[in-house]
């Protein structure tokens, strides 16, 4: 039995007194981790004091992107060593604006994720297709190279405790939600995906999460399908009641 895991990705928004204010006001309302995994995937100045304020409770906190090397010549970068070392868990590798702005490819998530788990980061993967892709039937041989890349080389423990996030590219804030059934078919692709690649128990134990402009009205729908173990959600993940009934709908 997969655990859903529900993440706010906050991308570039908030100050520091609005991120502490909020892991105030959810630490304690959020599920308990045996029943679903609550994470906040936030901007860098932020984790120091994120994770000083969600100690003790079950709301774990993330990065939203990292270098792959553990230190050097890389102005303006931070390393999973340092990450590590802040007390965070998780980090977003390859999420599409990144892919798209700032020249990150499959060959680089691939690189992170190794060093993310060189240093007992979980590594949220982020694959998805553009609008153009799925019109021209594209999205199941794009997503098939996306995940094979990023997860080459990596265990079949590894893989096992991956996190992979489906993000359609254009459902993303653009208010437009795959559907449960598209959505679902896409997980279920994935999940074959590295059942092949790896093997049928890494394939069962992986878990998917689906993105792009979910919310609570849509998010029940979305996590009852069969493939879908958790939501990748940016702009309803903003607000600490939306987020609350995020994180409560991953522990139905
Ligand atoms: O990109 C996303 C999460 O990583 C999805 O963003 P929205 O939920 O705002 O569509």
């Amino acid at each position: 039995m997969r655990k859903n895991v529900i993440a706010g990705n906050w991308k570039m928004n908030k100050v520091l007194s609005e991120a502490e204010q909020f892991v105030e006001e959810t630490k304690t309302r959020i599920p308990g981790e045996e029943k679903a995994e609550s994470i906040v995937c936030a901007p860098f100045p932020f984790l120091p004091g994120l994770v000083e304020k969600a100690k003790g409770s079950d709301l774990k906190v993330a990065a939203q992107n990292m270098h792959f090397e553990d230190n050097g010549a890389f102005t303006g970068e931070v390393s999973p060593v340092m990450l590590k070392d802040l007390g965070v868990t998780h980090v977003v590798l390859g999420h599409s604006e990144r892919r798209e702005y700032f020249a990150e490819t499959d060959e680089t998530v691939n690189k992170k994720a190794h060093a993310a788990f060189n240093h007992n980061l979980t590594p949220i993967i982020c694959v998805g297709e553009t609008l153009e892709q799925r019109e021209n039937n594209e999205t199941m041989n794009h997503i098939e190279s996306q995940v094979k890349q990023a997860l080459s080389g990596l265990t079949e423990e590894q893989v096992k405790a991956s996190i992979i996030a489906y993000e359609p590219i254009w459902a993303i804030g653009t208010g437009k939600t795959a559907t449960s059934e598209q959505a679902n078919e896409v997980c279920a692709h994935i999940r074959n995906v590295v059942k092949q690649f790896s093997s049928e128990e890494a394939g069962e134990a992986i878990r998917l999460q689906y993105g792009g402009s979910v919310k609570p009205a849509n998010v029940d729908e979305l996590l009852s399908q069969s493939d879908i173990d958790g939501a990748l959600v940016g702009g309803a993940s903003l607000e600490a009641d939306s987020f609350v009934q995020l994180a409560e709908a991953g522990a139905k």
